[in-house]
Parts: structure tokens; sequence; C-alpha cells
């Protein structure tokens, strides 16, 4: 039988032609996904669902999605999706990375023109027939600063724009680095820096835990009185009352606002002021980038659902039915081992050297070298995966290089990540024993072995004697329990490691308090999907 996709959202037609084209039957029904009950009850019926950000793919409408095999979101933000509930009901969920980055970088350098000329209420004043040539007077963006948070693939086209433009740009994204902002012809400054000097600032990050309210009263406080505000990324980034207070107290000029805290924005107190320019959430809205997103869309799902083809998916690797039983545990572990180098790593990362030992290094390397980056990016970049990871390296000035050699040790096989920030090399190594599972064999040149959890608590401390029973009180005292506690350390007296496997996340003050002991030199919360 045919494979049957739902499309729930407004789609380009070409999308609904290619499903044809490919023997896929589909329902284009664009408005079923504001209709959260309707499309629950109808959901049980198809084998894949195409989406933009109206559908609200939850884990009750994954419950409810028997044969679900594929969400295909034509577009880049995935948070109108529960990606681990997806994945936990093995649904693959795709998107497409690219197709509309020039048409939302071009949106946000058409706020900074309306807002640098006042155009929507020059418009409207125009228009109501007062002719009010004094009131409208605006400023060059020529010589301005331009200060871009998030510098990835859009960000950096409109940083591409705006030198065009002859503006300065200043640019603050922990994945940039020194030598690509060179090459763009713009600086990389840290983001204290870019709030003092830019006129105009415009943000282009994903909405993660690290980015959620980046803008907000004391960010603001920090900014040149009379800078404009511009976000075609998602909302949440700033926080919207302070922002309001801002406007109104004069201290920011203008905002170009095209994604709210609650969308759809039927009401906000940013309608009400003259100097905010408001769109609903438009930055993919053009002809051409509607078309890419729909067309790859379209050709990704029918890839997958009529021959099991995998590409821009956020939630599984790219990976041929043969070699799935014997990889798949070793994509975990690659992964893993780059989520343990992302979330200890703050500098730009310039390099990767992924070292693979004995029987790991005749396997399809390619993908466990995209797998580890992937999970080496995933802090700072949402969406990356297995597919985009390369690239994204690659646009970040990441270079990376693979090393294939014979067993050396006392394991089959082992993976190994060596990674050069601009201040520091960091390395970690991991196998996957009979039991499929992924473990630690060795952090900083210091052998342990850790079964990965869920939640870690990672500790660097000396060695010397009573911190195992300092850590094990400090934890107890906060009520953590501990499912499994694993040491090393360099030599006697010298550097010592800790991998705590803890069976919820650990509050900030508990970090705190085990940095508090005499001895530990760090202590951090590291997270895996597992
Ligand atoms: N308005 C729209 O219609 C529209 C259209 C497309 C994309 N978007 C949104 O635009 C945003 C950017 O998309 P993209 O394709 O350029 O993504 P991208 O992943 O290519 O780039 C995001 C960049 O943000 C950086 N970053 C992550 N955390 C950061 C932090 N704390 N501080 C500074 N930089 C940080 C990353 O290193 C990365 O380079 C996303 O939120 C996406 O959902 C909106
Ligand atoms: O589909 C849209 O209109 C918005 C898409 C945009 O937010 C994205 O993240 O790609």
């Amino acid at each position: 039988m045919a494979p049957r996709v739902l499309v729930s959202d407004q789609l380009s037609p070409t999308a609904v032609q290619i499903f044809k084209d490919r023997g896929v039957e589909v329902d284009y029904l664009p408005d079923l996904g504001k209709d959260k009950d309707e499309l629950l009850a109808v959901i049980d019926k198809y084998d894949g669902l195409a989406i933009r950000s109206a559908t609200k793919v939850t884990e009750k409408l994954i419950g409810a999605a028997a044969k679900l095999k594929v969400v295909g979101r034509a577009g880049i933000g995935v948070d109108n999706v529960d990606i681990p509930a997806a994945s936990r009901r093995g649904v693959v969920v795709m998107n497409t990375p690219f197709g509309n980055s020039i048409t939302t970088a071009e949106h946000a350098v058409a706020m900074m023109f309306a807002l640098a000329r006042d155009l929507p209420a020059a418009d409207r004043s125009t228009k109501a027939g007062k002719w009010e040539k004094n009131r409208f007077l605006g400023v060059e963006l020529t010589a301005k600063t331009l200060g871009i948070v998030g510098c990835g693939n859009i960000g950096s086209i409109v940083a591409s724009r705006a030198v065009g433009l002859r503006m300065k740009v200043v640019a603050f994204d922990p994945f940039l680095s020194a030598e690509r902002a060179l090459e763009m012809g713009i600086e990389k400054v840290e983001l204290p820096e870019l709030f003092r000097r830019a006129d105009f600032i415009t943000l282009h990050t994903p909405l993660t835990d690290r980015t959620r309210g980046i803008i907000d009263a004391a960010a603001i406080a920090q900014m040149k009185d009379g800078v404009r505000i511009i976000n075609c990324a998602r909302g949440g980034l700033i926080v919207e009352a302070d922002l309001v207070e801002a406007l109104k107290s004069g201290k920011v000029a203008g905002a170009g606002i095209d994604v709210f805290e609650t969308e759809p924005a039927k009401e906000s107190p940013l309608f009400d002021i003259e100097t905010v320019v408001c769109t609903p959430h438009l930055g993919a809205s053009t002809e051409e980038a509607q078309e890419n997103v729909a067309l790859q869309v379209a050709e990704q799902m029918s890839d997958y659902l009529v021959h099991g083809a995998v590409s821009n998916a956020l939630n599984m690797p790219s990976i041929t039915a043969e070699e799935a039983p014997i990889l798949t545990p070793f994509v975990k572990l690659a992964e893993i081992l780059g989520a343990f180098v992302g979330q200890v790593t703050e500098d730009p990362i310039k390099e990767i050297e992924i070292v693979f030992d004995g029987n790991v290094a005749a396997m399809n390397t390619r993908a466990l070298t995209s797998a580890a980056v992937a999970g080496l990016l995933k802090p700072l970049v949402q969406t990356v995966n297995m597919v985009s990871a390369p690239l994204m390296a690659k646009e970040r000035g990441i270079r990376i290089s693979e090393v294939r050699r014979d067993k050396s040790g006392i394991f089959d096989g082992y993976v190994m990540l060596n990674v050069k920030t601009e201040r520091m090399a960091r390395s970690v190594a991991g196998t996957c024993f009979a039991d499929r599972k992924p473990r630690f064999i060795q952090i900083k040149g210091i052998n342990l072995e850790a079964e990965v959890g869920r939640h870690m608590l990672y500790i660097t401390n000396r060695d010397v004697p009573g911190m195992i029973g300092a850590i094990g009180t400090a934890l107890g005292r906060n009520r953590v329990n501990i499912a499994n506690f694993h040491l090393g350390r360099d030599r006697e007296g010298g550097d010592a490691i800790a991998i705590i496997y803890v069976d919820e996340p650990v509050a900030e003050a508990v970090l705190q308090d085990l940095r508090s002991i005499d001895g530990i030199v760090q202590a951090k919360l590291l997270s895996f999907e597992l």
C-alpha cells in the first residue's frame, strides 16, 4: 500500500505534486494544524506529517499517531516538534536547514532599513494626508555598527549584506572563529562589547536554554542609547516586557520584531509603540524560500517513506540497513563523546581529530565522525544533525581529521576525540562492549571506565585523601542519589577526575556546593541523550 502523508500547514503546491509523483498519497489540509483536536482525531491514518510552524507536534499527537514514521518540517526551527518524544517512538524528524536562510536574512535587513527611516510610521502618516516631512528624520546605515548575535547560516548572510552596505559588523557567536570572522570582513567580539558598540543589533540564534532572554533589561542597560533591535529568529530571545520599558523610555529607539514570545501574537504591548515594526513571523515568507523548503521536504519525506533513505534528519543518522546493527551503538558513542566535549568547552573550536582504533577503524567512520561533530555542536546549534554537522563545522572554520589505526590497547576498538580550541586541548575516549552500552574509557589522558548516564557530574579535583567522602556527603546533603561513581587519576597526588552518574539533573546550587569543597577544581553537570 502506498504511504500516506498529511500536509497540515500552508505549503507550496510543489510539495503535493512531488509526493504524488513519487508514489505517496497526500492529503493537503493546510488549516488542520491549527485545530489540535481535529488533527489528533485523524493523525493515526498517516505515515508522514509535513508541517511548517503552525502545527504543534506534541508528545500527545505522536502518541496518537500509530503509523507515523516521519515528520518533515518545511523550514529550519523545529521548536514546534517534540523531538525526544518522536525519537522515543521511532519517528524521524527532518528539516530543510538552508532553504529559507537568504529570505530570512533579507527580512532582517528589511527591518533594519524600516527602523532606520521609520518607514511604516511614515507610510501611515502620509496616507493619512499629514505630510509630516519634518517628523521623520532617519539615520544612515553607512558607517553604523551592526551587532549580530548568532553568526550561523542566516547571521552570516546578514553580515555579508551589511558589509555591502558599508556598515561595521561585530558578531558574537561562540562557534565563530577569529579566522572565519576575518574572512567575512567582520569582527568577532564578546557579547558585552557587542552591546556596548552596536547601533543596530540583530538576533540569529536558535532558542535554547542559553539564549532564552538573551536580550533582557540587564543586556539593554549595557547598550548604546538609541540602539535599534531586530529579532527575526525566535520569540523568547527577547524579554518582551523589558523591551517595552526600554522603548518607552527611549533607551531603545526602535525594534523590528518578526517573532514573538507567544504566537500567533494577536495582541502585545509592542503593538502600541510607534517605533516598533512588527511582522507576523514572515521571515521565511517569500515565493523562493517557500518553493525551496516545500520541494526539499517533499523529496526527503518521499525518499524515506518509499526507499528508506534518510537525509537532514535531526534524530537519526544516515546509515544503510546492513550496517545499522553494528554501527548504531558506535554512532551513539561518537555523539556522546562529542556532546561531552561540547558541554565542557566554551571557547571556539579550531580542530577536531577523531581517532578510530582497532575494529572501529573498519566501520563507516564517516557516520561516526558526523555523529561526533553533531554531538559536539549540539549544545550551541540545536538543529544540527549528522548530515549538516560537517558542513556547519566547515563554515565555522573547524578543521576535522580522522585517524584510523590498528588495535593499540586492551580494547578491541575504541573512538577517541581530540579537540583543540583557541586556548586548550581536550581529549576523551570511549567504547562499547558486547552489551552495546557506551562507556567513557579515558578523559584528559586519565584512564577510567564509566558507563554513560543521562545526567552525569564531571568533577576534576586534586588527588588528595577524603575527596570521595566529601563529594558523597555534599550530594547526600543535597538529596542527590548516585547511580554510579567512577574515578581516575594521572598519578598519585596529581590530577584526578570523578564521573558520577546521578538519577536526576543537579541544580546549580549543588554544583556551587561541590565547587566549594577544598581540592575540587571544577564541577559540571552534563546531559546525554541515550
Ligand atoms: N523568522 C523566521 O521565519 C525564521 C526563518 C528561518 C530561521 N529562523 C530562525 O533563525 C535562527 C537562526 O537560524 P540559522 O539557520 O542561522 O541557524 P544556525 O544554526 O545556522 O545558526 C545559529 C547560530 O547561533 C549560534 N549560537 C548558538 N548559541 C548562541 C549563543 N548563546 N550566543 C550566540 N550565538 C549562539 C550558533 O553557534 C550558530 O552559529 C533560528 O532560531 C531559526 O529557527 C527564523
Ligand atoms: O514556516 C515559516 O513560515 C517559518 C519558518 C522559520 O521559522 C524557520 O525556522 O524555518
